[in-house]
């Protein structure tokens, strides 16, 4: 997959289908989309080309809070999954106020007719430009709107995902993407601590502006040093202690290094519990004993 901004020099000149949208955490809702853009890729021997922008779209009308640059997904994760739905050329714009007053026709002619394209695919509710056009601006091409994709009689959206990862319900999340939720970060120093409880944790922060799960105990995956764990890991202040901070730990099994600089990736599976303020160091150990029971046997 090439990745570019969109500038006429940039542009691929073989045929393509274009496929537009936003795209956060590309869902099983977006992946509907890139199904219908690889039957028609074959169809007719063209390249599949997307044209979305590196932030949502809502910050040029919100008054802004840190929320609003948050995404489900890392800005290397969201090329991968790109790249895996069949994407050859992704093309980028900044969504601007300048952008946003475009008209549906001045969209046409300033991106679409750039490109040679052989179809375009949008979403349910796509809308084009400041004057909320439809399909009917596309007459000149040949395009396709996708029907919304439900799961339990619910439109699958990207607010519904981001609702479930707040609530901590990922296995509901992991669902709704189809595939499991995930968090990158930095490992960083801790209280050095967990080695003294018998449960060393990598404290994980993240760079990206990603949604952390509800506070909690959660049966996860971790990706560092090329290979993929089975751990435990929790996000809250570390009750029994006192904490100040929000953290995100991981105790990773069989394992033993010294891993502090290292990106990990952190993949949530299931959740365990809550967060318990215990009077002890003695009963945390116990929970944490039966947590890594159910987490080693999930
Ligand atoms: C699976 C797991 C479950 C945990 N559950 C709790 C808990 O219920 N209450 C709590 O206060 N801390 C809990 N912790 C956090 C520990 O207090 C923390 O890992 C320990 O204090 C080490 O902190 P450090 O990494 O800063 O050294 C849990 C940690 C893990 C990995
Ligand atoms: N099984 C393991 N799980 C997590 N971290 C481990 C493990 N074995 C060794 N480590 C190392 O120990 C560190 C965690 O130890 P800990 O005493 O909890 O210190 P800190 O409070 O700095 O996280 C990790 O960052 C990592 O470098």
């Amino acid at each position: 997959m090439k990745v570019n901004q969109f500038s006429e020099q940039n542009l691929d000149a073989a045929p393509t289908i274009l496929v537009l949208g936003y795209f956060d955490g590309l869902h099983r809702g977006h992946q509907a989309l890139f199904d219908k853009a690889r039957e028609l890729a074959v169809e007719k021997n063209a390249s599949i080309s997307v044209l979305t922008f590196p932030e949502s779209p809502i910050l040029v009308f919100k008054k802004f809070n840190e929320d609003l640059l948050k995404h489900l997904t890392s800005p290397n994760k969201r090329l991968a999954l790109f790249e895996e739905n069949g994407v050859d050329f992704l093309y980028l714009t900044d969504f601007t106020s300048h952008f946003a007053k475009l008209t549906s026709h001045d969209f046409v002619q300033k991106y679409v007719k750039k490109l040679n394209i052989a179809a375009i695919v949008v979403g349910f509710d796509y809308q084009f430009g400041s004057d909320h056009g439809d399909l009917t601006q596309l007459s000149d091409y040949e395009s396709y709107q996708i029907a919304q994709v439900s799961d339990a009689g619910e439109k699958i959206s990207s607010t519904r995902v981001r609702q479930a990862i707040l609530d901590g319900d990922v296995s509901l999340a992991n669902h709704l993407l189809g595939y499991d939720y995930e968090v990158t970060g930095l490992v960083v120093h801790g209280e050095a601590r967990g080695r003294t409880i018998g449960y060393p944790t990598a404290n994980i922060e993240s760079k990206n502006y990603q949604y952390l799960p509800a506070i909690g105990v959660y049966v996860v995956d971790i990706e560092v040093l090329g290979t993929r764990y089975r751990g435990m890991a929790s996000i809250g202040y570390n009750d029994t202690f006192g904490g100040q901070h929000q953290t995100l730990e991981v105790n990773i099994f069989d394992f033993r290094d010294e891993i502090y600089g290292e990106t990990a990736t952190v993949y949530f599976l299931k959740r365990i519990r809550g967060m318990i303020k215990f009077d002890g160091v003695e009963g945390l150990i116990a929970q944490m004993d039966s947590d890594e029971k159910i987490s080693r046997e999930y």
